[in-house]
């Protein structure tokens, strides 16, 4: 199964939210990772066949995806980023809901969601009401959701908001498990979220796909860059502030201070081996707070 994008591009009257874009997805995990207004929602809905791209396409084994209607959708599952839940039905009712406007039978709808429930831990909720859900069981649900038709194609735009870190961890556990024979692509900019999980992170900035590959791929791109050493509230004050800080952990007067940097930031820096976080944070850091500049 080859997802391909050509030259996909969606512009919004004068602003280009993705730029473009060419990548050829087979079955395995893809972390999209970006800032927020990167372009991941709109990639994933064009993904989806629910935008139409302005230039460029979708392919699914070389067919146009909006072409293909329901033979695409029969294929596709997908977690928006605002699901439309419907408060006042129950976790069960909600699944039998969409797995009918899915066309799935009213036999087998029963038996998945039943699983799906037990799978998203979700199965003692199932006959309460969906107002009384916190943010992470919404959540568990939507994912539920998106598995109803066993998609061969699975789409989870920010799967993880809302969950908390023992739900986080959970989620990654379940995705890892389903992967074999899907592609299955979460956007988040939880680095964490992806960095164990993901086959390939593709990383998306201003509307394009800047950086893609496995996670050592990726880490070996700043390979010497990465410095930690311990220094002081002054020593950093006159830090250059084009150095990328990605840590700074204040211990009394002392500060534990992690930097990517081509070069060694300060007299007692020491090398460290990168990960994935201080790629994105270097990547990213034109357009972080303020307040982690030096
Ligand atoms: N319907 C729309 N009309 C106008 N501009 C839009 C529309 N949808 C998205 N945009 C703009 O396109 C850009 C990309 O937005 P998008 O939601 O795809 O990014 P994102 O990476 O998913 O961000 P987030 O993580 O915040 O959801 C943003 O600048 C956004 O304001």
């Amino acid at each position: 199964m080859k997802l391909t994008m050509e030259r996909l591009t969606k512009q919004f009257k004068n602003k280009i939210a993705v730029d473009r874009v060419n990548m050829e997805l087979e079955e395995g995990i893809y972390g999209f990772l970006g800032a927020n207004g990167a372009g991941k929602t709109t990639l994933m809905q064009m993904l989806c066949g629910i935008v139409t791209p302005t230039s460029g396409e979708v392919r699914l084994d070389g067919r146009n995806n909006i072409e293909m209607g329901e033979d695409y959708r029969d294929l596709l599952g997908y977690l928006p980023q605002e699901f439309g839940y419907s408060p006042s039905f129950t976790a069960q009712d909600f699944m039998l809901y969409i797995a009918a406007v899915k066309g799935l039978l009213p036999s087998y709808a029963k038996k998945r969601t039943k699983e799906l429930l037990e799978l998203t831990h979700l199965s003692g909720d199932a006959d309460r009401k969906i107002r009384t859900f916190s943010g992470g069981m919404k959540q568990r649900l939507g994912i539920a959701q998106a598995l109803l038709n066993d998609p061969r194609i699975l789409i989870l735009d920010e799967p993880t908001a809302g969950l908390d870190p023992k739900e986080r961890a959970y989620f990654r556990n379940m995705i890892s498990g389903l992967s074999k024979d899907r592609i299955v692509i979460l956007s988040t900019h939880i680095v964490s979220d992806v960095e164990y999980i993901a086959d390939k992170i593709l990383i998306m900035k201003k509307g394009r796909f800047i950086m893609n590959g496995t996670v050592t791929e990726l880490t070996e791109t700043i390979s010497g860059e990465v410095w930690e050493c311990e220094t002081t509230e002054r020593e950093l004050e006159n830090l250059d502030r084009s150095i990328c800080v990605v840590n700074s952990h204040h211990q009394g007067k002392q500060i534990r201070l992690r930097a990517v940097s081509p070069t060694k930031p300060m007299e007692a820096a020491v090398r460290a081996e990168p990960n994935l976080e201080d790629l994105y944070l270097s990547v990213f850091y034109d357009e972080v707070d303020e307040r982690r500049r030096w």
